[in-house]
């Protein structure tokens, strides 16, 4: 007796002929080429997904070699999905493969896009855009599986409009946050260091990282909030506005005088960085803008005698000393401040400043030359991973301040921090390592550094291909309709248990994202006005398909207030030339907050589209949005959030917040229940599941 067996054999009896068949005319997207993208495209392409969009906005780095297989040493700087596809694409030649080089944002892919796939496959790396394809999913209620690895965890999440919960349905946990002043004036550990160098590179409130408001600091200008930005823009290209403003309200005008002060000095370190080189060394611009950091800045907070009366003060670093090696850090009172304070070897005796202070005297070591960490002193040890010396970092710093200054004359107008980026991870390295001297703070090597600035888990090749291998199982789940035997699935650190599962959550009534109900709009966004739009999706009422009919609404696109019931000013304008073009959603709130929420995609007339045919054509049936739940009593078992240090600092974009308070309503129990509410690994907002009870664990860096 003999077998035959073909390449698709083994699938198919796996299975089973209907499903395997049914594979052939599935069409599926997979956003991401990445770490987890390169493992799950091959699944996809051996079992057989006859039609797969691969989807990728990056190109090939080096170091995604290690773990992204489809990739070579020759690919590196090609795009990820197009060199995705030609690799995979030979595996199985039933199968049709379309990579696009794009961002899954861009307008092009709209909500008619996405409803061409039966089946989407997420494989990200970021909050963003894991948010932006939950949305066009659950607007396209089309099914998707979400999907994340942090080291060796890893989860595996599917989702349905109407059937689970979606993304958004959980808020999640907002990035670590820090203390403005810490960051500005107090650092206590090296992490602290290593954000204030990274926001010399960049904004500090785009990224978030640091909250709240320093109180000694008495405006709101970039200088007085920390924002140097050396190789970024200039946040106060427009002049000294926000400290005539300060000085116009009254404000300290001493303290206002010593803040100009400050940003001219600051301002002369950036145009010193913008100017051919010169042979003067005081005109030397990395030699300024250590002055400028290290000495004159610590001097000034040196003068807040306040600030010091309960902690140890910094020592301001003198360039030229620790150049030549003479250079002795001062432990310097508050009432000390003055440049010839009596100063000590920082040896850890001296209570004040102790503080890590053994390995601020290993920086200091000049003699000991380029250390080593830990025991081993194998010569043969990564230079990365070598504790750089006092006059090492000084070095460094310089080295890097100019190659980032000789790019920023090479025409790079802005540059921000890359953990991949030479320039910018030396800098950010030589800089936390200085400041750290000054604190009597451990310094770290580069290769911490990195890790520490980049937020990087290492990632695991294994974890990406045990969670490529589950997000096609769940999808399979999903393309037969097995809607019972969906799970969120977990890798987890548990020798005994390493895969859990748990069954899917329902949506939660008050999400502000799959519970809106969708439509989508057709139309030439330059000849319908908001005002004609919205009256027409809302109808007459007059019977089923109609709509609601007119009542008081509030319009939004994203977080941006076009209109209400008080503000009509632009319903005569057209959509275009308020931004809410092709790809956009216009979210009709109701003003009584009875009914749910309509958000309309915004998509193009189908061509070919007669040009005095009409601008726009409405969804049919009109939307008919349900009741809203009525929101759960408040529990008093839930402790309130602190908001009295941790609070997120404000998006520099900010825009018009909504009026309503789209998912932050009162959240009932089901959600609190829900067993996705979890720890969270990863900066971007993937959170992991351990088990039912277990204590929402972060690696939460601790903060004073
Ligand atoms: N908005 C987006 N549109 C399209 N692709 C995106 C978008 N955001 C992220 N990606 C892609 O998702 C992939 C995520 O893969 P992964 O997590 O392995 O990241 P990586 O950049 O390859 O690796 P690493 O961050 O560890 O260097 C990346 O290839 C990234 O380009
Ligand atoms: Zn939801």
């Amino acid at each position: 007796m003999t077998f035959s067996t073909s390449r698709t054999t083994h699938a198919e009896a796996i299975l089973g002929r209907e499903l395997h068949a049914k594979l052939a005319d599935t069409k599926v997207l997979l956003v991401g080429a990445g770490g987890i993208g390169c493992e799950l495209l091959k699944n996809l392409v051996l079992t057989g997904f006859g039609h797969i969009t691969v989807l990728d906005l990056d190109t090939i780095d080096l170091s995604n070699l290690n773990r992204q297989f489809l990739f070579r040493k020759k690919d590196v700087k090609q795009s990820k999905a197009l060199v995705a596809a030609q690799t995979a694409g030979p595996f199985n030649p039933n199968i049709h493969l379309t990579p696009i080089h794009g961002n899954i944002k861009e307008p092009q892919y709209d909500l008619s896009w996405f409803k061409s796939f039966d089946l989407v496959l997420n494989a990200l790396d970021n909050l963003d855009a894991r948010r932006h394809v939950n949305k066009m999913c659950m607007a396209a209620e089309v099914p998707l599986v979400e999907s994340g690895t942090a080291g060796y965890l890893g989860q595996v999440q599917p989702l349905l409009k109407d059937r689970t919960e979606c993304f958004d349905c959980i808020p999640k946990p907002t990035p670590k946050t820090f203390p403005v002043c810490t960051i500005r004036s107090t650092p206590s550990q090296p992490i602290h260091c290593i954000v204030w160098a990274k926001s010399y590179l960049m904004s500090f409130q785009s990224n978030t990282v640091v909250a709240g408001v320093c109180l000694t600091q008495a405006s709101s200008s970039p200088v007085a909030n920390g924002v140097f930005q050396l190789f970024g823009e200039d946040e106060d290209a427009g002049g000294q506005s926000d400290l005539d403003e300060a000085e116009k309200q009254g404000e300290n005008a001493q303290e206002i005088a010593k803040l100009r002060q400050e940003q001219q000095a600051f301002k002369a370190v950036r145009t010193a960085l913008r100017t051919p080189s010169t042979t003067d060394p005081n005109a030397d611009p990395a030699k300024m803008a250590f002055q400028k950091v290290f000495n004159a800045d610590i001097r000034n907070l040196l003068s807040m005698a306040d600030m010091w009366r309960h902690r140890a003060p910094p020592t301001p670093l003198d360039y030229d000393s620790i150049h030549d090696g003479t250079f002795v850090l001062r432990s310097v009172k508050s009432d000390q401040a003055a440049p010839n304070g009596n100063g000590a070897r920082a040896n850890g005796k001296n209570g004040k400043a102790s503080k890590g202070s053994s390995a601020v005297e290993e920086m200091l070591d000049d003699k000991s030359g380029i250390r080593e960490q830990g025991p081993s002193s194998d010569a043969a040890r990564l230079k990365d991973q070598k504790t750089l010396s006092l006059k090492e970092n000084l070095n460094l710093f310089v080295a890097s301040t100019h190659r980032l200054a000789e790019r920023l004359r090479d025409g790079e107008e802005t540059i921000s921090f890359d953990k991949d980026d030479d320039d910018t991870l030396d800098f950010v390295t030589a800089a936390a390592n200085l400041r750290s001297a000054a604190y009597g703070i451990a310094g770290k090597t580069r290769w911490e550094v990195k890790e520490m600035a980049g937020n990087i888990i290492p990632a695991i090749a294994t974890t990406n291909a045990i969670i490529s291998g589950l997000i096609v199982l769940q999808a399979l789940h999903l393309l037969r309709k097995s809607y019972d035997k969906l799970k969120n699935v977990f890798i987890q650190f548990k020798p005994q248990l390493p895969l859990s599962t748990v069954g899917v959550s329902h949506p939660n009534p008050s999400c502000g994202v799959c519970r809106d109900v969708y439509a989508e709009l057709r139309c030439d966004p330059a000849r319908v006005t908001l005002g004609e739009v919205v009256n027409s999706l809302l109808g007459d009422g007059d019977g089923e398909g109609r709509g609601t009919g007119p009542r008081d609404v509030s319009v939004y696109e994203d977080k941006r207030i076009l209109s209400d019931p008080d503000f009509d000013d632009n319903n005569d304008r057209t959509l275009e030339s308020l931004g809410v073009t092709r790809g956009k959603f216009l979210t009709i709130v109701d003003e009584d907050d009875e009914l749910a929420t309509i958000a309309v995609a915004i998509s193009p007339l189908p061509e070919p589209h007669p040009a005095d045919g009409p601008a726009m054509i409405l969804p049919s049936p009109l939307p008919s949005p349900p009741a809203k739940p009525k929101p759960a009593a408040p529990m008093p078992s839930t402790p309130p959030p602190s908001t009295a240090v941790k609070r997120p600092a404000p998006d520099d974009n900010e825009e018009p917040l909504p009026k309503r308070a789209r998912t932050n309503g009162a959240i009932p129990d089901s959600v609190f229940a829900s067993p996705s509410k979890k720890r969270k690994l990863d900066e971007d907002g993937l959170v992991m599941l351990d088990t039912a009870n277990e204590e929402l664990r972060d690696d939460v860096i601790e903060i004073d």
